[in-house]
């Protein structure tokens, strides 16, 4: 084990770690962190929710110098979600040192970041807005000492990489560059050859793409009974949060809007909405006041909310890599999670390729019965009812409860309250619109490299997800973890 003492950090860093209640270094951090610290450019590959945004975000913030007041650090992240919470974690941990970082992005409004550009050491941006800037010569990047590409091949795959380029030339030579990508396809590996200078690759061995601590799970299914398979899932597994992963916006927005009519607290997230919209269905899933997120890999891609317990892939991925993402959204820093992806007959070769890649076995789970969800139901029921037994006062109930038992039978009256409190779902029609079954392309290789691009609108032609079940991760709202078991490396 590893403590962020021993890597010589100053005072107010470690007690920012502190208050933010991080004990122990993770893998990629306790490797990243030192080379950084020496000025080295690094590579760093790790798994998802591994602590990559302190890996680098440490060492940056270590080498800003407050009293400058001009833009010093740079980190460039592949969606305006992903700027906001880099920048939020940079925050935190630049706290006590008085750094402060500013996410800049597509769809807010330039003349007020222009401003905010003064008072901030470290930029937290989206490639193309920040291409802007520099064309309008309305940002100075003369004193970055520290770039930092975050979801390199992300970036890659949105038709990013000549944008980055063009940034990453723009900047001042004598820099360091720091570059975390979950895989390293060749346009990732030329930026490293061509714009770093002798980069370390720092990589977290790990036999597994995906974390342990994420229990993977399938149902084959015929793409029509979908919808009543994922709402009984939901009953069964009661998750504190979950996101359900679907192919496109339209099918976002039906499962959304089906759920709804089923009664679950759910929203859609996708990128044909307007920056506020996202901003505020995110929020109101991080304060539990949405449970189920429905989304597009792009709008969850790097999302980090800890409470996230299940994770349902409603239609298979196109791109194994992308698996590997969406279930990441679960099981984050030590935690717990489940995955469960829905998988058509003609879909089960696309499972395979998935399980290649991950060099991890996805096991099978029956398709639950409308018995099952009912059982689950009632068990949310009862698991209130206890609850309420152990911590609340019923003692204003008692009257009517004598007066009822006078008259019935307790059990009966049980049963009927447990009726009452129990929502009967699946009396909710719900028809989606129908959709292709991902089809393998020809010719093996596998991997999922080669992978089609995604549109810069983020678009991509495929995708989607799972789930599971089990209620036990419920009210989980600890961001503190040990780092034993934290992941799966070595
Ligand atoms: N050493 C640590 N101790 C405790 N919590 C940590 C530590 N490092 C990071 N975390 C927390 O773990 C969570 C995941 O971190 P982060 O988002 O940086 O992961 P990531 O590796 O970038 O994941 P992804 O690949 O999905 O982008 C965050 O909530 C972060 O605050
Ligand atoms: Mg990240």
């Amino acid at each position: 084990m590893t403590t962020f003492n021993s890597l010589g950090l100053s005072s107010p860093i470690l007690k920012a770690l502190d208050h933010m209640g991080f004990e122990e270094t993770t893998p990629i951090q306790e490797q990243t962190i030192p080379l950084g610290l020496q000025g080295k450019d690094v590579i760093g590959q790790a798994q998802t929710g591994t602590g990559k945004t302190a890996a680098f975000g440490i060492p940056m913030i270590e080498k800003i110098e407050k009293d400058v007041r001009s833009v010093q650090g740079l980190v460039i992240a592949p969606t305006r979600e992903l700027a906001i919470q880099v920048a939020e974690e940079v925050n935190r941990l630049g706290k006590n040192k008085g750094v402060r970082a500013l996410p800049i992005y597509g769809g807010s409004n330039m003349d007020r970041q222009i401003r905010a550009l003064r008072d901030n050491h470290i930029v937290v941006a989206t490639p193309g807005r920040l291409l802007d800037h520099i064309r309008r010569k309305t940002i100075k990047l003369e004193n970055v000492h520290t770039a930092v590409l975050d979801e390199a091949d992300e970036m890659l795959n949105m038709g990013f990489i000549d944008d980055i380029r063009d940034i990453l030339k723009s900047l001042p030579e004598h820099r360091q560059t720091l570059l975390f990508s979950a895989t390293m396809p060749k346009e990732i590996r030329n930026i490293a050859t061509t714009l770093m200078k002798q980069p370390e690759e720092v990589k977290v061995k790990s036999k597994e793409m995906t974390v342990e601590n994420i229990e993977q799970y399938y149902v084959e299914i015929p793409e029509k009974h979908k919808f009543d398979t994922l709402t009984r899932l939901l009953d069964i597994d009661a998750p504190a949060l979950a996101i359900v992963f679907g192919r496109t916006k339209r099918r976002v927005d039906e499962v959304a809007d089906g759920l709804q009519a089923r009664g679950f607290l759910a929203e859609g997230i996708h990128g044909d909405l307007t920056q506020g919209k996202r901003m505020s269905v995110l929020n109101k899933f991080k304060k539990g006041r949405i449970e189920i997120l429905v989304a597009t890999d792009v709008a969850a891609r790097g999302l980090d909310i800890s409470e996230v317990s299940h994770v349902y892939n409603f239609d298979i991925p196109q791109d194994p890599e992308s698996y590997v993402h969406r279930i990441g959204r679960t099981g984050r820093a030590g935690r717990k999670g489940k995955s469960i992806s829905f998988v058509t007959p003609r879909e089960k070769a696309q499972l395979n390729l998935i399980e290649k890649l991950t060099k991890k076995h996805v096991e099978r789970l029956s398709v639950p019965s409308s018995d099952e969800a009912r059982r689950g139901q009632q068990q949310m029921a009862v698991d209130k009812i206890v609850q309420t037994l152990d911590q609340e006062d019923v003692s204003k109930y008692q009257q009517s409860a004598g007066e009822l038992l006078e008259q019935h039978d307790a059990s009966d009256i049980i049963a009927a309250a447990l009726k009452q409190m129990t929502k009967e779902r699946s009396e909710v029609p719900v028809r989606l619109s129908s959709v292709q079954p991902i089809s393998v392309k020809g010719g093996g290789g596998g991997g999922g490299r080669g992978k089609k691009p995604y549109r810069k609108d983020g678009k991509r032609p495929y995708n989607k997800q799972n789930n599971n079940k089990s209620r036990n991760f419920k009210g989980k709202g600890n961001r503190n973890f040990q780092s034993k078991g934290r992941n799966s490396s070595n």
